[in-house]
């Protein structure tokens, strides 16, 4: 059951409470195969360090403000739904799990390093915004891979339909010479302003030359991103989308919290389900997605 923090006075060994960002809490994780940062808001990694590696996810420099906003860079959770939703009108975008304050539920060493997990339950937060009661379940596993495992159970009376993706942010030497392979044979949505083509099949290896937003569906395929710097290897299960971002030039300009000259050194290739792969739960059902990050 989840308890409030001030009643866990130990934390495992190596692994601190500790406030980051605006004055934000979060669990640092140093020891084993990795080193890791994860916000309760949000329930967001923001860090993931193999030992003798640098440092695999992005974050931008820019500091978060505090506010319900979600952070930019690491692994936001998009949840119950994916941009501003399947019909364009659902407010905040990427859904409310990314702002709130999830409860910490349990620290645990593992074989595979350590295991954090955390929990968020409807509450008048987000009933607000979703009528629907559900139970969210985030393990999130610091070791040689960094594992994430995001469970949904419907717990209410009525059925729901949701979205979801673990938005993840990676660190990439140049985006403009970085190769995204796995993707070769998926159907996309180009999301893109001004796309030359709105759906299409991709042909080959996935490069970036401009702003890119294309939600990949129907495709489970583990994906690499093959960088000078490293390649990433994201597999995933329960997750039948793939969507890849970069704002480049002009949409880096205009976001407040995005650097106007970093979108080189990043790249979102993000698991989930989006569109036409929405999960539908009955009442006690529950859907669970994996991500497993690798640096080979
Ligand atoms: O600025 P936000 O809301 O965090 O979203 C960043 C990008 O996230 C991507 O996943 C979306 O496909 C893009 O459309 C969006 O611009």
């Amino acid at each position: 059951m989840a308890q409030e923090l001030s009643e866990r006075p130990e934390i495992a060994p190596g692994v601190t409470l500790t406030t980051g960002e605006a004055g934000l809490p979060m669990i640092r994780v140093e020891r084993g195969p990795a080193a890791g940062s994860l916000y309760l808001h949000g329930a967001h990694v923001v860090e993931w360090v193999p030992v003798g590696r640098g440092s695999v996810l992005w974050r931008s420099a820019v500091p978060h403000d505090g506010g319900s906003g979600l952070i930019r860079g690491g692994v936001p959770i998009c949840f119950p739904w994916f941009g501003s939703g399947p019909d364009g009108d659902r407010d905040p975008l990427h859904g409310f799990a990314g702002r709130l304050p999830w409860e910490l539920d349990e620290i645990r060493d593992t074989d595979d390093g350590v295991l954090v997990v955390l929990q968020l339950s409807d509450s008048p937060a987000t009933t607000v915004h979703w009528p629907h009661r559900f139970e969210a379940t985030y393990q999130v596993l610091f070791g040689e891979d960094l594992r994430l495992s995001l469970q949904v159970r419907n717990t209410g009376t009525e059925a729901f339909t949701f979205e979801q993706a673990l938005h993840s942010y990676f660190t990439v030497n140049d985006v403009a010479g970085i190769a995204i392979r796995g993707l070769e044979g998926a159907t996309y949505t180009d999301r893109a302003p001004g796309a030359a083509h709105p759906r299409g099949v991709l042909g080959g290896p996935l490069h970036i030359v401009g702003e890119t937003d294309r939600v990949f569906e129907e495709t489970t395929a583990t994906t690499y991103i093959q960088d000078t710097l490293h390649t990433v290897r994201i597999a995933k299960t329960g997750a039948s989308s793939t969507v890849v971002w970069n704002p480049w030039t002009d949409k880096a300009q205009v976001m407040p919290d995005f650097g106007d000259d970093e979108w080189p050194w990043m790249v979102c290739v993000e698991s989930g389900n989006v569109g036409s792969d929405a999960i539908t739960l009955s009442p006690g059902q529950a859907h669970t997605m994996t991500t497993t990050i690798t640096l080979d």
